[in-house]
């Protein structure tokens, strides 16, 4: 008998957020009146389509334990890795004795808090039948330039330039190949590429654009306000 296909979620949050520039990794920050990772997590636990959810967390981190989601029964912990990539197999890894091949898995930035339920389900509502899987993705609405030395040498054809968002949706037995098989190369800034490395076409899927990765310090204020009038809609 066949069983049925489910969702995983990973959630790479193992980071320590140079550029943010700030007192403690930015997933720890205070956003909305919970951490930003809390909101992060609450978020996927809210779309209630994950078996379980598995974070990525530096072995180094003080701030985890603290949280009371880090004790929620759907979520796992992993410890994470030099680098995202890292991190994000870590967790594959701590879900291979739960997750069966053909499984999905949503690897979504704990430094993205302001998904939506609407996203997540749209991502897989589009792929869930797909070889391959694929990613949210943002359009760009401006002139996009080829700049080299600090000046431009060209105008790219803004229909074949988007920005990777997050989640990333793959079969869990194919990323965690993939991945495996990247360890190492820093080119591979997203799940996507590594399965690129492999010739295959991951598939895009026009994403908000409130689901901004906090990054800077400016991004605070921001994700502030999305998630406001998110909750005003
Ligand atoms: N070794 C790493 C590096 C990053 N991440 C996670 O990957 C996500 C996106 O990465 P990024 O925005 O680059 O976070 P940081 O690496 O923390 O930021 P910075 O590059 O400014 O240090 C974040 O949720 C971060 O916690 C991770 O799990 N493990
Ligand atoms: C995975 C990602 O969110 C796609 O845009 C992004 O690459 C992660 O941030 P990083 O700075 O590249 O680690």
């Amino acid at each position: 008998m066949t069983q049925a296909i489910k969702f995983w979620a990973v959630v790479p949050a193992a980071g320590v957020g140079k550029r943010m520039q700030s007192d403690r990794p930015k997933q720890y920050l205070e956003l909305a009146g919970k951490t930003v990772i809390e909101q992060t997590l609450t978020r996927l636990l809210d779309a209630e389509v994950f078996s379980a959810i598995a974070v990525a967390i530096s072995v180094e981190d003080p701030y985890w334990p603290e949280l009371e989601l880090s004790r929620h029964p759907q979520v796992l912990t992993a410890p994470g890795g030099k680098e995202r990539a890292d991190s994000v197999l870590s967790a594959l890894k701590s879900l291979q004795d739960r997750a069966n091949h053909d499984d999905w898995v949503l690897v979504h930035d704990a430094a993205r808090p302001c998904i939506t339920s609407e996203d997540i389900h749209k991502l897989i509502a589009t792929l869930a039948d797909d070889e391959v899987g694929g990613i949210l993705a943002l359009s760009s609405h401006d002139t996009l330039k080829d700049v080299q030395d600090n000046a431009i040498v060209g105008t790219l054809d803004r229909r074949h330039i988007w920005r990777a968002l997050t989640p990333q949706m793959f079969r869990y037995g194919m990323l965690k190949v993939a991945l495996t098989e990247a360890e190492g190369n820093p080119m591979i800034t997203d799940e996507a590429s590594a399965l690129e490395l492999k010739g295959l076409k991951p598939k895009i899927v026009e994403g908000r654009p409130d689901n901004l990765k906090i990054t800077r310090p400016e991004d605070l204020a921001l994700a502030t306000f999305y998630l406001e009038q998110q909750a005003a809609r």
